[in-house]
């Protein structure tokens, strides 16, 4: 269980700039829980604060029960993958996590383990600074499980990998918790995090914005909205009439139904042998609810147009 107790931290002399402003949340173990905000939300500072890495202007963090700073074997307790690579260029990966290892008394066996985990096995020779960023993320990762904690922090684990890295970030980071463990991942995409977390912590400008699970904010951002192409829209629009199911048609032999899941309108419809062509839910919505909630917050925004630049 991670905790946070009015953690706050300002920066500079005068002006000062509060990049975490007063944050009360807690990580649960057993799901996956997402760090949320725009850039510049203070994602990275929290859990630099949460590692000890940042003193606390005001409040405090615990990791199950105590500060990090005073856990006897921290990597053992809490694994992390900053922004920041800190690993030496002209190691091997296979030197790094060894000489990781052995500083902290864990057999050479589970950088094996880990070097197989983290999919760097075949790279582990190599120099670390002939490493693609996606490679450099997976090498954190490896490094961030050698101690097989209970706790894991990453910030933007998924930066730089491939769709097939983003898809085994995924599923690794599931699987862990699964196992029990607490897991809390920054993102600032809305959509990758959707499919990752069950939790979701949301900031911006440094304040909590929200601490909901991800069911109760897609339900709220009305994002089950489902999209069908059918050659009878209107009979199968009658069968799904219900209290709290609306729907609208844009073009003919197309409705966009809310208020009901992708499953039970492919259920009705076969249950009326009614043909359907096409039966998407729409996620966009559900980015564009985020967007909606930290809108305020945000603090790079684009002032000119993006479009148009080649004219
Ligand atoms: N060492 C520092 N000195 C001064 N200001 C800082 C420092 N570190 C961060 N900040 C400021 O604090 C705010 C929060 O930054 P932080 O990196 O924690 O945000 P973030 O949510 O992780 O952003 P991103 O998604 O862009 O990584 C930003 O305005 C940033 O400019």
């Amino acid at each position: 269980m991670i905790r946070a107790h009015g953690l706050t931290k300002r920066y500079g002399p005068r002006p000062t700039k509060t990049a975490v402003d007063g944050l009360d949340f807690e990580v649960r173990p057993g799901a996956v829980t997402g760090f949320l905000g725009p850039n510049g939300a203070g994602k990275s500072t929290t859990m630099r604060m949460l590692l000890g890495l940042d003193a606390p202007t005001a409040g405090h963090a615990t990791i199950g029960g105590r500060s990090y700073a005073t856990h006897p074997a921290p990597l053992h307790e809490v694994g992390a993958l900053l922004e920041a690579r800190s690993v030496h260029p002209g190691r091997s990966a296979f030197h790094h996590l060894t000489a990781l290892a052995l500083t902290h008394g864990i057999p050479r066996s589970r950088v094996e383990e880990v070097l197989e985990l983290a999919g760097v096995r075949e790279v582990a020779a190599r120099r670390v600074k002939g490493f693609s960023l996606g490679m450099g993320q997976r090498l954190g990762i490896a490094a961030a499980l050698l101690g097989d904690p209970g706790t894991l922090i990453l910030d933007e684990p998924v930066n730089g990998l491939d769709p097939e890295g983003v898809l085994w970030i995924r599923t690794l980071l599931k699987s862990l918790a699964a196992q029990g463990r607490t897991v809390l991942v920054s993102s600032h995409l809305m959509s990758e995090m959707a499919l990752t977390a069950e939790h979701l912590v949301i900031i911006g400008r440094g304040r909590l914005l929200a601490d909901t699970t991800v069911q109760e904010f897609v339900r709220a951002s009305g994002a089950a909205a489902v999209k069908v192409v059918t050659p009878e829209p209107t009979a199968l629009a009658d069968h799904l009439a219900a209290p709290g199911v609306h729907i609208t048609s844009d073009t003919p032999g197309t409705l966009d139904i809310h208020g009901t899941d992708a499953e039970h309108i492919g259920r009705t419809a076969a249950a009326h042998a009614i043909p359907l062509y096409e039966l998407t839910p729409h996620s966009r919505s559900l980015e564009q609810a985020f967007m909606d909630l930290t809108r305020d917050s945000v603090e790079y925004q684009a002032t000119t147009p993006l479009t148009g630049a080649a004219a």
